[in-house]
């Protein structure tokens, strides 16, 4: 498995409303996306764009809120009441290649690959196996092509 480019930064917040507020008028963001649910993951996510410079491209923080009762990010937020980096997550070639790497490995991987909030597959690998970092793995979006669960 060949690692890919960072896609986004995952970091939980209590109140995307107030986060926006916060990545427009404390840290300058010119770029934000409608937020939108995604009740599948329990999540209600908002993309923040950041630009890339000397021709790279730029990447995302994505903004998480719970949303409906069971969200991954309960005990997160519990621990965590003001939230902040929550995952990291790196794009690949091919999602099951790098499932099977990471199985190799002996790492946990969190449930099944399903369709993320880039409508591509992704799975999760467990924070206690990757350094202390819950691990977003990825499928680089790819031109025409279309995923589903
Ligand atoms: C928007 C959609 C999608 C996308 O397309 O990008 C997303 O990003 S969705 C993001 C939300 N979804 C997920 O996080 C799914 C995967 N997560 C999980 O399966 C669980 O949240 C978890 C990581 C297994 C944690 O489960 P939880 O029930 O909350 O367990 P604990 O609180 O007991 O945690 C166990 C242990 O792990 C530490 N931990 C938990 N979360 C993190 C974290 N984000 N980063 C680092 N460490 C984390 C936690 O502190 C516990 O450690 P100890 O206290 O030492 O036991
Ligand atoms: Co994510």
């Amino acid at each position: 498995m060949k690692l890919g480019r960072l896609n986004h930064i995952g970091v939980a917040t209590p109140s995307i409303a107030d986060s926006i507020v916060h990545y427009r008028e404390t840290m300058g963001a010119t770029k934000i996306h409608e937020s939108f649910d995604l009740e599948a993951q329990g999540v209600k996510v908002c993309f923040v764009d950041t630009p890339g410079q000397n021709g790279t491209e730029g990447t995302q923080i994505e903004l998480i809120e719970p949303l409906g009762p069971g969200s991954p990010l309960a005990n997160f937020l519990e621990k965590n009441p003001a939230g902040g980096q929550h995952h990291i997550c790196f794009e690949v070639e091919d999602i099951e290649d790098a499932r099977k790497w990471f199985e190799e490995q002996g790492k946990r991987i969190l449930g099944t690959t399903r369709i993320g909030a880039h409508g591509t597959p992704i799975f999760f690998l467990h924070p206690k196996d990757m350094m202390g970092q819950l691990t977003e793995i990825m499928e680089t979006p790819k031109e025409g092509a279309h995923w589903s669960n």
